[in-house]
């Protein structure tokens, strides 16, 4: 039986290979996993407390927030501020950049999340998530553009899911790791270390209620690949971000939530749901691209803008933009 590894020993070790570090990074990354235990001890009791349904206000995005956003946000707050350690955060669930507390302010790093991605699953105990990104500050003045950078200069990315079990999927660059919550101890242990997305994949991610607002080359993208010559694909659709980009991640796959004539940019957030994917799954080997460019080249204008996603297997994402380049 190999040795457990904990999360916490694990990010330790890492920052040992910088000896020039003080810890900030590696105690924002700790709160952000204590947030995820507490959210995930909601989570799995959701039908005996009252967390379940929504709350009277809408968020920026004009969509009823579910208790459960409203709680995950807190708790993501309540995890961070106090570390002093971060000058500004970004949330899928409050409009304006995250004020923080005073002594927050000279922190050197940036955070954007969703706090509960999967909204519309909640009170039908399918699997829903937390995505966060973590960026260094880049002007002592004004943090909020701390923000608003391209995903590319992102310092690390990961997402938890609440599912059959609870994991913490994370990279700072160098490799993508998951750990499994083992709720009889609270920590997370080392399950899937060094995940790799497979290059190819017979999974298909996509809302296919939209067909007829598709332009034509996703519609011909999505026929082919029904009616592929050699390969049998299988449409999986779980409408949870982080529950269908975690299971392609491990079998090989591709997600899409490209635009439509209702969604003209799709209807995925580019700094806190797309950047973080696109930067986990580049370094698992897979690609991410709104359907002409590179996700992570692309610099934010505003922290809650909609981005046309296609994200996982190289040889699938390719695939699609082939289709785009063909048909439009
Ligand atoms: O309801 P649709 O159109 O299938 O959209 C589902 C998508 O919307 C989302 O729920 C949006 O995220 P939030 O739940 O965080 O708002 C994604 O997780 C999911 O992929
Ligand atoms: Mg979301
Ligand atoms: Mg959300």
């Amino acid at each position: 039986m190999s040795e457990a590894v904990s999360l916490s020993r694990f990010i330790l070790q890492q920052q040992r290979k910088y000896p020039e570090a003080a810890g900030d990074f590696t105690l924002i990354l700790e709160q952000i996993a204590f947030a995820a235990k507490i959210i995930s001890r909601e989570v799995n009791k959701a039908g005996l407390v009252n967390i379940l349904g929504s709350v009277e206000s809408k968020n920026v995005h004009g969509e009823t927030q579910q208790k459960l956003d409203v709680y995950s946000n807190e708790q993501m707050v309540k995890a961070l501020d106090p570390t002093g350690k971060v000058c500004a955060m970004a949330s899928e669930e409050i409009e304006e950049m995250l004020p923080v507390s005073d002594k927050s302010l000279e922190g050197k790093y940036a955070v954007v999340f969703d706090p509960l991605d999967g909204s519309s699953n909640i009170d039908v105990n399918v699997s829903i998530g937390t995505i966060f990104g973590i960026y260094k500050r880049l002007d002592d003045n004004d943090c909020e553009k701390s923000l608003l950078q391209a995903g590319q200069s992102l310092v690390c990315a990961g997402y938890v899911i609440y599912g059959s079990s609870t994991m913490f999927v994370y990279t700072t660059g160098q490799g993508v790791n998951g750990f499994t919550l083992d709720p009889s101890i609270g920590e997370f242990l080392l399950s899937h270390p060094d995940i790799k997305i497979p290059e190819y994949g017979k999974i298909y991610s996509i809302n296919e209620s939209n067909y007829f607002r598709w332009p034509k080359g996703i519609q011909e993208y999505v026929n082919f690949i029904k009616q592929h010559p050699d390969r049998q694909y299988t449409l999986r659709w779980i409408g949870s971000l982080v529950a269908d980009f975690h299971r392609n991640l491990l079998k090989g796959g591709v997600f899409l939530y490209p635009e439509d004539s209702k969604n003209k940019n799709g209807k995925l957030r580019l700094v806190y749901e797309a950047n973080p994917m696109a930067f986990i799954v580049e370094n698992a080997g897979g690609m991410a691209t709104d359907g002409r460019q590179r996700i992570l080249d692309i610099k934010p204008e505003s922290l809650h803008q909609r981005v046309p996603l296609i994200i996982g297997s190289k040889y699938e994402v390719e695939k699609y933009l082939e289709f785009r380049e063909k048909y439009g």
